[in-house]
């Protein structure tokens, strides 16, 4: 079979293991070009193997990588035209930043000056003043040591540019304003990027596509708000975000459970057919909103994302409330290597264990 040409990377049913463990099962997934996908998933999930499967830094036991439309499975890193950039930055520490950029260009044996010229286009680009382009790695903080390193990625102008967390050793205001800056960067290039995370905030923010992970398996993949709205799984649901699942069917519905996300909750509503009665539990004050945590009668914990202008106190009665809208039965179960607990500690445990 062709693959389509809007093909910036395609995997097809991928499988490694390191030794005996199988560490990706059975992974296929289309990304087109010029847009971005977040592999996200909790720590060991295997989103930096597959990473260095699509580099050509591991080869996989079964399956076919497509780069470009082109079948790069059996092909070295170096005949690949990735760009990675990794988590360390990973820069020559001899060389000044304009030399780690120009490398790329020096081995593909590019005119001298017309190398000066793309190297100063391209720290321009991802902002490093004249000054700092002249200094050693050691002499430029995290951030910019990054910008250096997206640059000399970039500068080969990649079938596919590969970010291992590249954000995450960085203070949380600069790894904000870098993200925005990598995104507009992607999209000015029109560069097919993936970018591993496990941050679901930062895959939220920059992704075209989120592709969700656990245990070695891509369990969702599709645009950010989709993806948060409708989770096919009950792991995609709490990885993504604050989730209440309610064990139970609703009519016409095989799902297990049904999600309702916390801002959609209401406190006291007037009306309505969702309605859950408890007590508060517990308010943790956010700024702008309140975190009202709501013990119900039958055990069923609900948390509701309110106003801060919203009084209610621990041993409060309320009732929760929910538009039917905001419910979502969750259509399939997790895979069986899959657990919520497991996978990624307290933020994952279950507000209703399954009976
Ligand atoms: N070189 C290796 N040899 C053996 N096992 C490995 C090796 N590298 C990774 N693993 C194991 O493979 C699994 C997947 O690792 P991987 O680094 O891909 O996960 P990850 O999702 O990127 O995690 P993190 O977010 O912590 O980097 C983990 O269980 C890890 O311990």
């Amino acid at each position: 079979m062709n693959p389509p040409t809007n093909d910036g990377v395609r995997l097809d049913a991928i499988t490694f293991g390191y030794g005996p463990t199988t560490v990706v099962r059975d992974v296929s997934l289309a990304l087109p070009a010029g847009k971005l996908l977040a592999l996200l998933g909790p720590s060991g999930c295997g989103k930096t193997t597959l990473l260095k499967l699509l580099g050509g830094y591991l080869a996989p036991s079964a399956g076919r990588v497509f780069l470009r439309g082109r079948d790069v499975t059996a092909l070295p890193p170096e005949a690949r035209n990735a760009g990675t950039v990794f988590q360390n930055y990973a820069l020559f520490p001899h060389l000044t930043a304009r030399q780690n950029v120009a490398f790329g260009l020096e081995v593909r044996r590019v005119a001298r000056a017309v190398c000066d010229r793309q190297v100063d286009d391209m720290l321009a680009r991802v902002g490093l003043s004249a000054e700092e382009r002249d200094r050693k790695p050691a002499r430029l903080s995290g951030g910019q040591q990054q910008r250096v390193a997206l640059a000399r990625a970039l500068i080969i102008e990649p079938d596919v540019l590969l970010l291992d967390e590249p954000l995450a050793n960085l203070d949380r205001h600069l790894r904000d304003q870098l993200r925005t800056e990598l995104r507009t960067l992607q999209r000015q290039t029109g560069v097919t990027a993936v970018l591993v995370t496990h941050d679901q905030e930062e895959a939220l923010a920059v992704s075209d596509l989120i592709g969700v992970m656990a245990a070695g398996r891509v369990l969702q993949v599709g645009a950010p708000a989709d993806v948060y709205d409708r989770p096919r799984t009950p792991f995609v649901a709490k990885f993504l975000g604050a989730a209440n699942l309610l064990p139970g069917k609703m009519v016409g519905s095989a799902a297990e459970f049904v999600m309702v996300r916390p801002e959609h909750c209401a406190l006291n509503p007037e009306g309505g057919r969702w309605t859950w009665t408890g007590r508060v539990a517990g308010v943790t004050f956010l700024g702008a909103d309140l975190l009202v945590d709501v013990t119900c009668d039958n055990g069923l914990s609900l948390r509701v994302r309110s106003r801060a202008t919203e009084r209610v106190q621990p041993g409060d009665l309320v009732t929760v409330g929910a538009a039917e809208h905001h419910l979502w039965p969750i259509p399939d179960a997790d895979p069986p290597e899959v657990t919520l607990t497991g996978a990624g500690g307290d933020a994952l445990s279950p507000t209703f264990p399954p009976a």
